[in-house]
């Protein structure tokens, strides 16, 4: 795997992101152009299965010594996935994205995917949860992941055309039915698009993988820029086709070329000039772990035991979110005054939420360095799904567990708060905060941190005894 070298690095400004987005790829190692080199993520190869034969593609397990995508030492199930997540994140606390992108692909597997991220989410809920697909059972999926709150999601796809698609694929199941040629190409490529549409259009964040593939899909790739874009995807991944003999895909064998880097810049260069294009992706394996450019893995073999019952794993919560805090203001949170507070969202750049209804709180650093968002933290869900749903005992457990998630934060905002709420996080120490709902987070939070200094000042100077 190579290093990323800074020039190399090209990362999307902030200026070519909204607010909103902005707020979701901070502290993404992918994305986030000061995350690169300071948050880390890992890939969880929970999925062996595909429904779709990439020419290019042989998915490998017990392979420690490759680095291209589609390969992993082990396959892990859901509960050992968990397991491995809590094992990374002691010893990486940078930790910000867990992943799933195969060993084949997490939407042809969906039962061991969705109970992965489920997991995941209760036991992590300050990691951002990401998924890597050929995009065919998308449109199932969509409503699933949302709910999930998977923010980030890749889709693959390398030709609107059917034909072109024809020379990519050898075939596709789908619903017990076998496909191949340029029916398959069709029902892939509409099935794409269904569902990248319908992941926009609920605010993910969706990239799109092109693999570039010389002579087949270098001249229909501007095309695919200009449709994703349209349908709202966010950025452009080209990535250069791998074809070794010795890998055994179709393409391999049969001599098809890899691009050479003019290619490659060329077009990068034509696409670039519709849709933000990443640049420094590394094709990573099925299993990576670590920053990006490097890859721990192995560090990690050892599959750890399950645990029994995964608890939201609070203490160590609390302190990722200082160490990232830390990270995301350079230092400046260590400040004295510094602090955390939560603020209740779905659009995240405004306070829109009533407390009892938020399902994710979005947690920001005040310090000098300003007003720098850390992270999210999902609420636990206690709808079990049967006639005991939503019982009072159940909406007291889920608002328990909320004051324990929010427990290091100084104020929480929102747009409502019912009075049990309100004197409970009261007694925690905690500021309800409802008089800017609706208001920019940015601006709020701002006059806040200044009103709380002023408060932090005239305490210590009545400590002191100065008048
Ligand atoms: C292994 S796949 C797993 C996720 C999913 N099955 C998919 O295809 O999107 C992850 C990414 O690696 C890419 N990939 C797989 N084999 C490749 C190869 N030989 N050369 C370049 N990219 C490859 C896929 O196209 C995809 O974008
Ligand atoms: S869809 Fe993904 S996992 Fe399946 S064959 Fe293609 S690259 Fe491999
Ligand atoms: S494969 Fe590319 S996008 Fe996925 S984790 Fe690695 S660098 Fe990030």
């Amino acid at each position: 795997m190579t290093s990323c070298s800074s020039s190399a690095c090209q990362a999307p400004t902030r200026e070519m992101l909204d607010d909103l987005v902005a707020g979701k790829v901070a502290s993404h190692p992918c994305y986030s152009r000061s995350g690169h080199h300071r948050f880390a993520r890992m890939h969880l190869p929970v999925a062996p299965a595909c429904n779709l034969q990439c020419n290019y593609c042989n998915r490998k397990f017990d392979c420690s010594n490759e680095s291209r995508p589609g390969v992993s030492s082990t396959l892990l199930t859901p509960e050992q996935a968990v397991a491995k997540v809590r094992q990374v994140a002691t010893a990486i606390p940078q930790l910000s994205v867990v992943g799933i992108a195969g060993p084949g692909d997490p939407l042809a597997n969906m039962h061991r995917t969705f109970s992965t991220l489920e997991r995941v989410r209760e036991a992590f809920p300050d990691l951002k949860l990401c998924l890597s697909t050929n995009g065919l059972m998308l449109p199932d999926a969509v409503d699933r992941l949302v709910a999930l709150g998977v923010d980030h999601v890749t889709v693959t796809i390398n030709t609107l055309d059917p034909d072109i698609a024809a020379q990519i694929y050898a075939w596709l199941w789908l619903e017990g039915e076998r496909y191949s040629g340029r029916e398959a190409g069709e029902i892939l490529v509409a099935r794409q698009l269904e569902g990248v549409r319908r992941l926009t259009a609920k605010g993910v964040l969706v990239k799109i993988n092109s693999v570039l593939i010389p002579g087949i899909n270098d001249q229909a790739l501007p095309d695919v820029s200009q449709l994703l874009q349209a349908s709202g995807a966010f950025i452009h991944n080209i990535m250069p086709l791998i074809a070794r003999p010795e890998h055994g895909t179709v393409f391999g064998l049969n001599g098809q070329a890899e691009p050479d880097a003019a290619m490659i810049a060329a077009v990068r260069q034509r696409c670039g000039e519709i849709m933000p294009q990443m640049t420094h992706c590394h094709q990573c394996r099925a299993d990576a772990i670590g920053m990006l450019g490097e890859d721990r893995s192995q560090q990690f073999a050892r599959i750890p035991e399950p645990e029994p019952s995964p608890q939201p794993w609070l203490p160590v919560l609390f302190q990722r979110a200082r160490l990232h805090a830390s990270i995301a203001t350079q230092g400046e949170s260590d400040d004295e005054d510094a602090c955390l507070v939560a603020v209740a969202s779905q659009r995240g750049d405004v306070i829109d939420s009533h407390f009892g209804h938020a399902d994710r709180f979005y947690i920001y650093s005040l310090s000098a360095a300003g007003v720098v968002l850390v992270n999210q933290r999902f609420t636990p869900k206690y709808c079990h799904g049967n006639d005991n749903c939503d019982t009072e005992q159940d909406n007291e457990e889920r608002m328990t567990a909320i004051f324990d998630l929010l427990a290091d934060v100084q104020a929480v905002f929102c747009v409502r708060m019912g009075y049990t709420p309100w004197q409970k996080l009261e007694a925690l120490g905690i500021q309800p905060c409802v008089d800017d709902a609706w208001q920019p987070v940015t601006a709020a939070l701002t006059r806040w941190w200044q009103d709380y200094r002023t408060r932090i000042a005239s305490s210590d100077r009545r400590n002191k005894g100065v008048a």
